[in-house]
């Protein structure tokens, strides 16, 4: 692992109305990290992986991405290259054959011209079978991608992301939708992705299971607030029940 620091919080609040979704957090992860954000719903997780992903505005606090304030980024290409980002709900683009997913990758290096013909005569077509190759779809290249299952589409985001390559990736429960064979399939190769890339990752998970089994460091929210932030191996079931007990103890 690089000693590059690539996402870094400072005392970062948001608040929505009169409900504080981030309470001041603070928190670094360099290059190279595999972090799993876990926590009960509603704890804010979804709330801080939008922050970073520059899609939710800030009330207090900054958020450095590779030691630059994140509203220093100028939108599109520049942006795209930093940070992908890959969601339950997949966001791709169903009656569209499976390659024009995976090249939306491109989208914002190519400009709107060979965007659009690509959906003609799809351009850098090598580019997307390669994707493809690695996630295990290249049968699929020309399937509609609303007829691929679950854990396929997820995959066709995958091969999307590799054609990005963004050096961050922030997935937002990226398998709550699949069933555990095929979610466990996902975030293996997921995470195999992001080591042979060397890049970062920050997911949000419901499954302690998963983030024990394939991330490096867990940080937990509660309520806003960070409960604990620790390398894998020190997450002890005592501090898992506390973190997601319905009430405090008095
Ligand atoms: N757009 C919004 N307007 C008002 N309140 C919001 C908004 N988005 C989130 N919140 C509130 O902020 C808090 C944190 O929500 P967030 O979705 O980040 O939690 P989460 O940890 O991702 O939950 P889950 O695991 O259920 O997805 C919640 O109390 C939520 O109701």
């Amino acid at each position: 692992m690089s000693s590059k620091t690539m996402i870094e919080a400072k005392n970062i609040t948001k608040q929505f109305e009169r409900k504080i979704a981030l309470s001041s957090l603070s928190f670094s992860i360099k290059q190279g990290e595999l972090v799993a954000l876990i926590g009960p719903s509603g704890a804010g997780k979804t709330t801080l992986l939008n922050s970073i992903a520059g899609l939710v505005p800030l009330h207090s606090g900054e958020l450095m991405i590779e030691n630059q304030p994140l509203g220093n980024y100028k939108r599109g290409k520049q942006f795209a290259k930093k940070i992908g980002v890959i969601r339950q709900q997949f966001d791709l683009i169903g009656p569209l054959a499976v390659i024009h997913n995976v090249l939306a990758g491109k989208l914002s290096e190519w400009g709107i011209f060979k965007s659009l013909f690509s959906l003609l005569v799809p351009q850098e077509k090598e580019v997307a079978i390669r994707a493809l190759e690695r996630v295990g779809l290249e049968d699929k290249i020309f399937e509609v991608t609303a007829t691929l299952s679950g854990g396929e589409q997820q995959r066709v985001a995958m091969a999307r992301l590799l054609v990005q390559k963004p050096e961050i990736i922030l997935a937002d429960e990226p398998v709550a939708s699949l069933d555990p064979a095929r979610a466990d399939d996902v975030l293996g190769m997921l995470t195999k992705i992001v080591n042979e890339e060397n890049q970062t990752l920050l997911a949000s998970l419901h499954s302690v299971e998963y983030a024990r089994k394939y991330f490096t460091r867990i940080i937990s929210l509660k309520n806003g607030e960070i409960f604990f932030d620790l390398p894998t191996e020190k997450v002890s079931d005592e501090l898992l029940t506390e973190l997601y007990q319905l009430k405090e103890q008095v």
